[in-house]
């Protein structure tokens, strides 16, 4: 099992030093012909390198700031590769190998570290925020203008190929963090009725996720596994051990001829349900929550399965879809 790196050098986003006026009275000429080429050559540029002239980078100069050594982690990470396999086809769930590198995974979880707080979910069509006993884990959100962030964002919007349009957005990513006794009881990543954004005028935006990323960032734990209780897998696939370490099949809890750790010699064509997976550093499961009329699939309920020992931290990412307007006064 992969392990994670620690003591790198973190590319948490620099605080602005502060400059008096005289020094922004000789910046800005300085700084204005950048932003005009800038705003004039982005377009120009291919996608990938876009972000390095991004807006969000010449204010925040974390591209001067950053050392050798995050500069060569963002460099790589436009280059990254991943395997794919897919678990199951209806629903649609895919396990992705290496969506992360070891060291892209760490400093995830160095950006979103000061800034864990207790895990909260939010509620259907009013959107407030509530904590509950079944999610007991810490959360932080990731800056998406971070260049790290942006980066593996674009991974995933070229991982959704034409499922996500250009104009749809990520939700603000997520990192999860568990300690031992913490977990994420049953729950889908949709709403059953869409949220409402509302826009402060009268007027509200239906919106919900149709597709989850669900990261692996550290895997130093025992448990924790992510469990998709009503995702069915055909013994043949998980009889030849290649899952083994990975995904694990069968109920959590035992009986019923299932058992805990019952991926070992399932009879081919036999249909098992239920699927467990390991957390391991870098690797991702993904999923489709909606269908095409943004109706929910409940055979995507999942859980965070308690961590046993040491912590798991993961990171979810969530494309938003928006379903038309309603007035909301
Ligand atoms: O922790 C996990 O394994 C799953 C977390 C999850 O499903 C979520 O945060 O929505
Ligand atoms: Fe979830």
């Amino acid at each position: 099992m992969a392990k994670p790196r620690h003591g790198k050098a973190s590319m948490a986003r620099p605080r602005m030093a502060s400059f008096g006026p005289k020094t922004l009275l000789f910046a800005l000429p300085l700084a204005l012909p950048v932003v005009m080429l800038q705003s004039s050559i982005q377009h120009l540029l291919p996608v990938r390198l876009q972000t390095y002239f991004s807006s969000s980078h010449l204010q925040t100069s974390e591209q001067a700031q950053a050392t050798p050594s995050n500069q060569s982690l963002l460099e790589a990470c436009y280059t990254h590769t991943y395997t794919t396999e897919i678990v199951s086809l209806d629903p649609l769930v895919i396990y992705i190998n290496n969506f992360t590198s070891a060291a892209e995974a760490e400093e995830l979880i160095n950006i979103g570290e000061p800034d864990f707080a207790p895990s909260f979910i939010s509620r259907a069509h009013t959107g407030a925020n509530v904590r509950v006993s079944g999610r007991t884990s810490s959360s932080a959100p990731l800056p998406q203008d971070h260049p790290l962030v942006t980066c593996i964002l674009s991974r995933a919007r070229a991982f959704l190929g034409g499922s996500m349009l250009p104009d749809e957005p990520f939700a603000t990513p997520q990192l999860v963090k568990y300690r031992p006794g913490e977990k994420y009881d049953l729950h889908t990543d949709f709403w059953p009725t869409h949220q409402v954004l509302k826009d402060g005028k009268g007027k509200g935006k239906l919106m919900n996720r149709p597709i989850s990323f669900f990261v692996f960032l550290r895997d130093t734990c025992t448990g924790g596994e992510t469990y998709f209780p009503l995702v069915e897998v055909d013994g043949g696939v998980v009889g030849d051990g290649k899952w083994e370490g990975r995904m694990a099949v069968g109920p959590v809890g035992g009986g019923g001829g299932g058992g805990d750790d019952d991926d070992g010699g399932v009879g081919e064509g036999r249909k098992r349900k239920g699927v467990r997976f390991t957390p391991i550093t870098g690797n991702a499961v993904f999923w489709v929550n909606l269908d095409g009329e943004g109706r929910g699939d409940q055979r995507l309920v999942h859980a965070g399965l308690e961590v046993k020992s040491g912590e798991k931290v993961g990171m979810n990412i969530w494309a938003r879809r928006f379903y038309g307007e309603v007035d909301d006064w």
